[in-house]
C-alpha cells in the first residue's frame, strides 16, 4: 500500500501582485521503509515539497495523503500532534541548542513525543556514544550533523526529513552522513526523503523525484540499490 500519496498538489506564495507556484500540480507515491531523494536546480520548489510533506506548510490545492491519513487541510493542531510523532528532521545546518550537550539535544525530543527512543542508545546509534557531554562546538560538522540524526531517530518518527543534510559537509563526512541516514531507513524501517542538489546521491535511492520549476519532470525507480561508497561523489 502507498504510505505517502501527493495528488495535484500546488503551492502558490502571493509577493505584491505577482503569483510565485513553488510546487505546480505534483503528483507521485512513496512506499514505506524506502529512501527517496528529490532532486532539482535552486528554486525547483524541493524545501517546498519537504516542508508540506513535514507538515510545516499547507497546499494550495490537492491532497497529500500520509498513512492513509489525509494531512492537507488538517487543523493547526492536528498538524502539531503531526509533526510531532510522525516527523523527524535533519536541517543543513543541524539546528542544534547550542548551549545544550549532545545528550541533552537529543533528550529535547524525547519531551516531545509520546513513544520516543532512549537518547544514549541514539546517540550511541550514530557512533557518538563517548561524546554525549560534548556541546555543539566542541563537535565537527558531521559529528553536529550525527547529532541531529540522533534526535530526529529520538522522536521515533515514520517519516525522515532531510534538508541538504551534507550540504555543509566536505564530500567524506557527507558519504558518513549520508551512509547513516539511509542505515536509518534500511535497519529501523523508516521511510527517508532527502533534498539535494547533489545528483549523484540518487543512485543510492529507491525512487528519485526529479523536480523542476515546482513540477516533478521525472520519477526514477531503481532496483538495484547502490551503496554509498559505489558512488562517484
Ligand atoms: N515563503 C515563501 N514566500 C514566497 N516565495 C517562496 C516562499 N518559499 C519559497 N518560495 C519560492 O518558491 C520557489 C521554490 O522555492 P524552494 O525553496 O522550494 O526551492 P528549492 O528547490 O528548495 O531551492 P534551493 O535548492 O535553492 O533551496 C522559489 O522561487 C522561492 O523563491
Amino acid at each position: 500500500m502507498d504510505f505517502i500519496t501527493f495528488e495535484n498538489v500546488e503551492r502558490e506564495y502571493c509577493i505584491g501582485s505577482s503569483v510565485i507556484k513553488a510546487v505546480d500540480g505534483i503528483n507521485f507515491k512513496l512506499q514505506k521503509g524506502t529512501f527517496n531523494v528529490v532532486l532539482g536546480q535552486s528554486g525547483a520548489g524541493k524545501t517546498t515539497l519537504l516542508n508540506l510533506l513535514g507538515g510545516m506548510d499547507s497546499p494550495t490545492s490537492g491532497r497529500i495523503i500520509v498513512n492513509s491519513k489525509e494531512i492537507s487541510g488538517m487543523s493547526e493542531y492536528d498538524l502539531t500532534e503531526y509533526r510531532r510523532t510522525q516527523i523527524g528532521f535533519v536541517f543543513q545546518f543541524y539546528n542544534l541548542v547550542p548551549n545544550l550537550t549532545a545528550l541533552e539535544n537529543v533528550q529535547l525530543a524525547e519531551e516531545i513525543c509520546p513513544e520516543p527512543l532512549d537518547a544514549r542508545d541514539m546517540l550511541k546509534r550514530v557512533g557518538l556514544g563517548s561524546r554525549m557531554d560534548n556541546f555543539p562546538s566542541q563537535l565537527s560538522g558531521g559529528e553536529q550533523q550525527r547529532v541531529s540524526i540522533a534526535r530526529a531517530l529520538a522522536k521515533n518518527p515514520q517519516i525522515v526529513l532531510c534538508d541538504e543534510p551534507t550540504g555543509a559537509l566536505d564530500s567524506e563526512t557527507g558519504r558518513k552522513v549520508l551512509r547513516l541516514i539511509r542505515e536509518v531507513s534500511d535497519d529501523l524501517g523508516k521511510t527517508v526523503i532527502v533534498v539535494t542538489h547533489n545528483a549523484s546521491i540518487s543512485e543510492m535511492a529507491h525512487t528519485v523525484l526529479h523536480m523542476r520549476d515546482g513540477k516533478i519532470a521525472r520519477v526514477q525507480c531503481n532496483d538495484n540499490l547502490k551503496d554509498v561508497g559505489e558512488i562517484v561523489w
